[in-house]
């Protein structure tokens, strides 16, 4: 399948290991499909435990000399690296759509996104600073210098294929780490053209390398055993986290967890409706429902809730699904065949428990991947959508009377990612915050994310932060040097 990009060379189908453009060990292949029309757009080497062992070789032996160029150095690559990000925005984005199926526009926000990581760490190197302290004793001194944490193995998934490596290989990079990464085997090609725009702008070999593979067991197996690895970042499902860190304690391997979502959206009778209305519908239905962060619940004081669901039905029976390159799509297909099965056993079971679909209910009967925007009313806090991540375009409008009683209906999960609040009552929107368990909150926005803020949950969402001015610290240790003999 050709896609039309101004530079085809972005579009690479090997592995990139050690400054190198390479086969998988194997010779195996699998295939990349585009999820809006389920063609085959190439096939991608096939990488393996061999791959992935000599890949941490290549990162061991490179960051010898990284670590030792200057934070200048380090952020001067980055930064050319950040500008030909931006210079090739537009092909990033195209092939994004095409292996992912986000529509056009949410492509190209996700590379200026996942760009703008690439800055701010470019920025953040030179601002690792130590710490001289003073000691009770008088013939001595404290300092405190950070070094980095060492080789960095990563694991990224599908929905977000650029920004979720950048907001890894920035900070591992600038920190003076190497780094090497599975990419989701449904999108590695959004990697695999980051890695060449890093090739361009003369990062040395080995310190990125990208495995493309469908074998992420295999991968994900070496990367938590080899002792040469002292870090793993990952960004996926709660189960898959739950069993990497596992493994990673077997070597005392630092972790970096970013994991699943239940987002609620509490809004109270005093908020501005309207505003209400697009900040949720505009976070539910972002990449149609498959984003970490996408409203899970919406839970709505009984007194409005008539008029929420009113407008809010008017406002999404106004969405366009189709292919996301196609410029009159307002939402893109999801991810594969199974995500639409895994959204329907959602759907059918709130059904079954006398939920009401307002609005779509099933897959859209179009080629390819999509489901229909839906609204689910009459719902219950016994329901799935209730408690499990829907990763899809359904949103369950839930209805409370109190303020603790819709503290609770959002707390009441293992989730503790992002939630978010309506009101224009200060002192609510302090209470309420507070109270939330949950690592981010929006009030009166959903749109929360930027590489300034410490992206991150509690909870079963994960463990550490991404991007900010606290992204670094996950990627550096500290040292403590006591300066004796003072007065020799
Ligand atoms: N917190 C965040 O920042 C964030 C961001 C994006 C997505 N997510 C979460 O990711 C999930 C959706 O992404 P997904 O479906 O790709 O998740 P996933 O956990 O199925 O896969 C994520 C990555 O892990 C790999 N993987 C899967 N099983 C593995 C194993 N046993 N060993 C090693 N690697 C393995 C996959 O190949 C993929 O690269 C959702 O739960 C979403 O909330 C979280
Ligand atoms: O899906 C997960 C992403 O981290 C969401 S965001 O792009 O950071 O808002």
């Amino acid at each position: 399948m050709n896609l039309p990009l101004n530079d085809p060379s972005l579009l690479k189908n090997q592995g990139y290991l050690n400054g190198e453009w390479v086969n998988g060990d194997s010779g195996d292949t699998f295939p990349v499909f585009n999820p809006a029309t389920g063609e085959e757009i190439t096939r991608v080497a096939n990488m393996g435990t061999i791959d992935t062992r000599r890949a941490i070789d290549a990162a061991k032996a490179a960051m010898k000399e990284w670590q030792k160029k200057s934070a200048k150095e380090r952020s001067t690559v980055l930064r050319h690296w950040y500008n030909l990000i931006i210079t090739n925005q537009e092909d990033l984005a195209v092939i994004m759509t095409s292996e992912q199926g986000k529509v056009l526009a949410e492509s190209r926000g996700e590379v200026a996104y996942g760009a703008s990581f690439i800055e701010w760490f470019a920025e953040e190197a030179k601002r690792v600073y130590g710490d001289v302290i003073p000691t009770p004793q008088t013939d001595n001194r404290a300092i405190v210098i950070k070094q980095p944490v060492g080789v960095v193995a990563a694991i990224t998934p599908w929905n977000f294929p650029n920004a979720m490596i950048t907001r890894k290989v920035g900070p591992a990079l600038a920190a003076g780490c190497a780094i090497v990464i599975k990419p989701a085997e449904e999108t590695p090609l959004s990697a695999l053209a980051l890695a060449k725009l890093a090739q361009c702008a003369g990062l040395p070999a080995g310190l990125l390398n990208i495995l493309p593979s469908k074998n992420s067991r295999e991968i994900g197996a070496e990367m938590t055993g080899n002792p040469f690895v002292k870090k793993l970042s990952f960004t996926g499902s709660t189960p898959v986290g739950k069993a990497l860190m596992k493994r990673c304690s077997d070597t005392v391997k630092r972790t970096s967890m970013e994991l699943g979502g239940n987002a609620p959206v509490i809004i109270f009778d005093d908020a501005d409706l309207d505003k209400a209305v697009a900040g949720a519908a505009a976070s539910k239905y972002r990449n149609s429902g498959q984003t970490c962060i996408c409203i899970n619940r919406i839970l709505v004081q009984d007194t409005i809730y008539d008029a929420f669901v009113e407008k809010f039905a008017a406002l999404v029976k106004t969405y366009k699904i189709g292919n996301g390159l196609d410029k009159s799509s307002t939402h893109g297909p999801v991810v594969n065949k199974t995500a639409i099965g895994d959204i329907q056993v959602l759907v059918d079971e709130a059904l079954e428990k006398g939920a009401v679909a307002i609005v779509g209910g099933k897959p859209s009967d179009q080629d390819g991947y999509f489901y229909e925007p839906t609204i689910l009313t009459h719902v219950s806090d016994s329901m799935r959508v209730f408690r499990e991540e829907i990763f899809g375009p359904v949103a369950p409008i839930f209805s409370f009377s109190s303020e603790q009683e819709a503290i609770a209906m959002a707390n009441d999960t293992e989730f503790g990612l992002a939630s978010y609040i309506y009101t224009r009552d200060q002192g609510r929107v302090w209470r309420v915050s507070e109270a939330i368990e949950c690592g981010m909150v929006g009030v009166n926005e959903t749109a929360i994310t930027s590489e300034v803020i410490p992206f991150g949950g509690i909870k079963e969402s994960g463990q550490g932060r991404e991007g900010s001015k606290y992204g670094l610290d996950d990627y550096l240790e500290i040292k403590y040097i006591c300066m004796g003999d003072l007065h020799a």
